[in-house]
């Protein structure tokens, strides 16, 4: 049901491409990290796994089928930047879950739907430490908390991929730890496949079971945006052992940045064996 299968995808912006040749089979539960030079195209692969992008030629099944235009409910995101709804308190941004399953902002559900709704919207806040701040509002909520918000309501969505597009970007270092812990014990419990993109390789590497390096193997001096990126490195990480350091190191490397100190974590899939 959450298979993803990425085959021969090509996405061009105009005369621009920006990724071609992309071959990748997600299984059921796997949890991808993506990683790459700035501007690379994840988040339009992101996009497109959503159902926002349209690829420009390729197979992409995500599920049970073709991706549909529109995204649906089987497949949730989770922005850098905080996507909850202003104008709503930490409990009502999440009882809209059940208003949009119920047929969009106009389905609102009543009665004993609407009880197993808040139930169930009260056991999310709890699980993800925001029950005392149920009733206030997201400007009066931190940003590990906003983003906390964000992503109880796409979990209550239920949906069976997961995407992540920088979900911890804008937090501080502590916040972002205890957000990898939180993540974790979600997938965990879930079981959903997850893509995630992300800059910081230690949480690529703390989090995924895999990690994909996306890069240019193509270059037109006269015309770079000729080639599109692609993927050059496709890491399964052993369920028991740590990722070892010469791993971590060539793909900071691939992608360009410093290794990072936090890099040598437990992984997400040695927690769960
Ligand atoms: N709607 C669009 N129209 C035209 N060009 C676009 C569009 N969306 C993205 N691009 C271009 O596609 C390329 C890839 O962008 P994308 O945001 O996917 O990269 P990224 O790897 O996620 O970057 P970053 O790591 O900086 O977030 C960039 O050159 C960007 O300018």
């Amino acid at each position: 049901m959450s298979r993803i299968v990425v085959h021969g995808l090509e996405k061009s912006y105009g005369d621009a491409r920006v990724l071609e040749r992309v071959n990748v089979i997600a299984e059921a539960g796997e949890f991808l990290s993506l990683v790459g030079a700035s501007g690379c195209g994840k988040s339009t692969f992101l996009r497109i796994l959503l159902g926002q992008e349209q690829q420009s030629s390729g197979v992409v099944i995500v599920g049970d089928g073709p991706i549909v235009p529109e995204p649906t409910p089987q497949r949730g995101i989770v922005f850098q930047r905080y996507s909850v709804f202003p104008h709503l308190t930490a409990i009502q941004n999440l009882l809209l879950v059940e208003d949009f399953r119920s047929g969009g902002p106009f389905g609102r559900v009543f009665g004993a739907r609407r009880r197993n709704a808040r139930q169930e919207a009260e056991a999310m806040l709890e699980r993800v430490g925001l029950a005392h701040a149920r009733d206030l509002y997201p400007a009066s909520l931190s940003g590990g908390m906003q983003q906390r918000l964000a992503i109880a309501q796409t979990l209550l969505g239920r949906p069976q991929i997961l995407l992540l597009d920088e979900p911890f970007g804008a937090l501080d270092p502590g916040i972002r730890v205890e957000m990898h812990e939180l993540l974790t014990e979600l997938w965990t419990e879930h079981g959903m496949t997850v893509v995630m993109v992300t800059h910081d390789i230690g949480e690529a590497f703390k989090l995924g079971t895999r990690v994909l390096v996306f890069d240019k193997v193509r270059h037109d001096p006269q015309f770079p945006s000729a080639y599109g990126a692609t993927i050059t490195y496709d890491l399964k990480l052993d369920r028991k052992n740590r990722a070892s350091p010469q791993d971590v190191a060539k793909v900071a490397a691939m992608v360009g940045t410093a290794r990072p100190d936090s890099a040598i974590a437990t992984t997400a899939s040695q927690r769960r064996a």
